[in-house]
């Protein structure tokens, strides 16, 4: 059996088939579409695609991308499954006052990182980054218990509202200083500061209120350009919420 994992972002639809619904499971192919683009999928990427027995995805854009992505997949006789927030999953909590309203995408990401961690025997507070279109920091305790999470504006997200709110501030991308001298690099120095900046300071909430401090994961397309900016340490983990859909699906559809 072949299975076949999504994660549909608001910029970006990422898949990835693997040899088997299982943790570990051997990567066979993967790629990522704009949402734009997704139209293609069927007689691009997928059509050369072995059908996959399982499909299961986590998705956070509208409804109409979703019938597009599902479109796409009516190449195969497959029914796909999408992943809804719950009270409690693979071993999490969720501490969210209404479960199903954390994006699903969230959910995955946090089971992928707890399992993570679990794996290697590393049994404490995490703290999961998600640097996609938005930015997510989430906040487990060392019980697997989702405390709660905030979203921020992506660096994309913040650069163009400047610019449409401002007169001044039209100017191509900066690097990032410690303290910059033009506008440039004080508009990508301050989108990376914030970010940066919000992680640390989860990073002390939790610490507080466990009173030891977090494992750190970041994963996302932005995350690779957070990455050496960041002022906590982190893991770097690309394949994050596909690890979560692995443990999800491993539960869901055996072994
Ligand atoms: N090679 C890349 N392709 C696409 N987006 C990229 C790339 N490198 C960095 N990014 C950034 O990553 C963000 C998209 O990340 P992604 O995780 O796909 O978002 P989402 O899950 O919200 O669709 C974009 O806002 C973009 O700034
Ligand atoms: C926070 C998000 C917009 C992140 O989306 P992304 O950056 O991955 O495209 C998404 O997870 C979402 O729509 N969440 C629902 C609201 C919530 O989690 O509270
Ligand atoms: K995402």
């Amino acid at each position: 059996m072949t299975f076949l994992a999504l994660d549909v972002g608001n910029t970006r639809l990422k898949w990835a088939q693997y040899d088997s619904a299982a943790a570990g499971a051997g990567l066979l192919a993967h790629g990522a579409v704009f949402l734009e683009n997704i139209d293609k999928l069927a007689e691009e990427e997928w059509s050369t695609m072995p059908a996959p027995s399982k499909i299961l995805g986590c998705i956070v854009a509208g409804d109409a991308i979703k019938r597009r992505v599902a479109e796409q997949m009516e190449l195969w006789d497959v029914v796909p499954r999408w992943v809804v927030s719950s009270p409690q999953e693979a071993g999490l909590t969720n501490g969210y006052d209404h479960p199903a309203r954390l994006g699903a995408d969230r959910w995955v990401a946090m089971i992928g990182a707890r399992h993570r961690l679990l794996r290697r025997g590393i049994n404490k507070p995490c703290i999961v980054v998600m640097v996609g279109t938005a930015v997510t920091v989430e906040a487990i305790d060392a019980t697997g218990k989702f405390l709660g999470g905030i979203i921020l504006p992506g660096h994309g997200i913040m650069l163009r509202a400047l610019e449409s709110g401002t007169a001044g501030l039209h100017v191509p991308t900066g690097d990032v200083r410690d303290f910059p001298t033009n506008t440039s690099d004080a508009l990508t120095s301050g989108g990376t500061f914030a970010i940066a900046g919000a992680v640390q300071r989860m990073v002390e909430n939790i610490t507080r209120h466990c009173g030891e401090a977090p494992a750190c994961i970041m994963t996302g397309g932005a995350g690779w350009k957070m990455a050496p900016s960041m002022s906590v340490q982190v893991e770097l983990v690309e394949s994050l919420i596909f690890d979560g859909l692995l443990e999800i699906a491993s539960r869901r559809f055996g072994a």
